[in-house]
């Protein structure tokens, strides 16, 4: 079940090739969607009482528009939720998504100090996903980021892969998210995620619309789901 980087980008092309016809706009709405049930439920689960404010961190790729559509996803479920995000829309499907979360008065901000994150924030990272290549470090303005997010102490749920984590072998790299408490993998878990759950973090997946067929082809497994549900917690 547990999938390399290259099988990942491998699921990613059939399913937006010919054969599958998806678009990038349909498999990140629904991996956003997924991301905020995950986020939702885990954040249930932690914080009873007074629900805190996620704070979502963007990167510059697909799993940080996955980020932005998990905001406004998490806006409807009732959650406090501002976006950070430095490197601003570099396509009409990121402005679109950033026009969405701006008519729902979810704030945008560029920098660290604008977004002013709190030991009581959780954050949603969604700085990187299976694409991330750590060999010559992280670049700024990205190193940044998550030095920031480091030092806030604030709990952090991570989309696809926790961020500056090598996508097989995990938490190998100088910078890193360290306060990693819960992953949603989308569509299979990367094998980086061993790892996560050997630390005993709590572990999502989401993306109930894969093909059986293009998982015949590419010789992996999705994971079952109850009922109506679009997320399953594996550990
Ligand atoms: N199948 C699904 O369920 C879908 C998942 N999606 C999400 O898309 C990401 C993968 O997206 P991709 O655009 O390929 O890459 P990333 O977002 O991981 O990052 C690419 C981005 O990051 C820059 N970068 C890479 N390494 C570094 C570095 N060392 N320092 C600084 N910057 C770096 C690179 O230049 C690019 O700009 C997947 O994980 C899912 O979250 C999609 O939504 C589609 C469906
Ligand atoms: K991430």
């Amino acid at each position: 079940m547990y999938i390399s980087a290259q099988k990942a980008a491998q699921i990613d092309a059939l399913l937006m090739g010919d054969h599958y016809a998806f678009s990038l706009e349909q498999l990140m709405e629904l991996a956003g969607l997924s991301v905020a049930h995950a986020a939702a439920d885990y954040i249930r689960q932690q914080w009873q009482h007074a629900p805190p404010r996620v704070v979502v961190a963007c990167g510059p790729g697909n799993n940080g528009g996955d980020g932005l559509v998990a905001a406004r996803h998490l806006h409807h479920l009732g959650f406090h939720t501002c976006i950070w995000y430095p490197s601003g829309a570099r396509s009409a499907l990121f402005t679109a998504l950033l026009t969405q979360a701006r008519a729902l008065r979810i704030g945008v901000h560029h920098t660290a100090e604008q977004v002013a994150l709190r030991r009581c924030d959780v954050v949603l990272d969604a700085i990187f996903g299976f694409s991330f290549d750590g060999a010559a470090g992280v670049r700024q303005p990205y190193r940044r980021m998550i030095e920031s997010i480091n030092d806030s102490a604030a709990p952090v749920i991570c989309v696809d892969v926790p961020s500056g984590w090598h996508v097989e072998r995990g938490d190998v790299h100088e910078v890193a998210i360290r306060n990693a408490r819960a992953l949603v993998s989308l569509t299979a878990p990367k094998l980086c995620a061993r790892r996560f759950e050997q630390r005993g973090g709590a572990h999502y997946v989401g993306g109930r619309f894969v093909p059986p067929s293009l998982c015949e082809a590419l010789d992996f497994d999705v994971v079952r789901y109850e009922r109506e549900r679009v997320i399953t917690r594996i550990a």
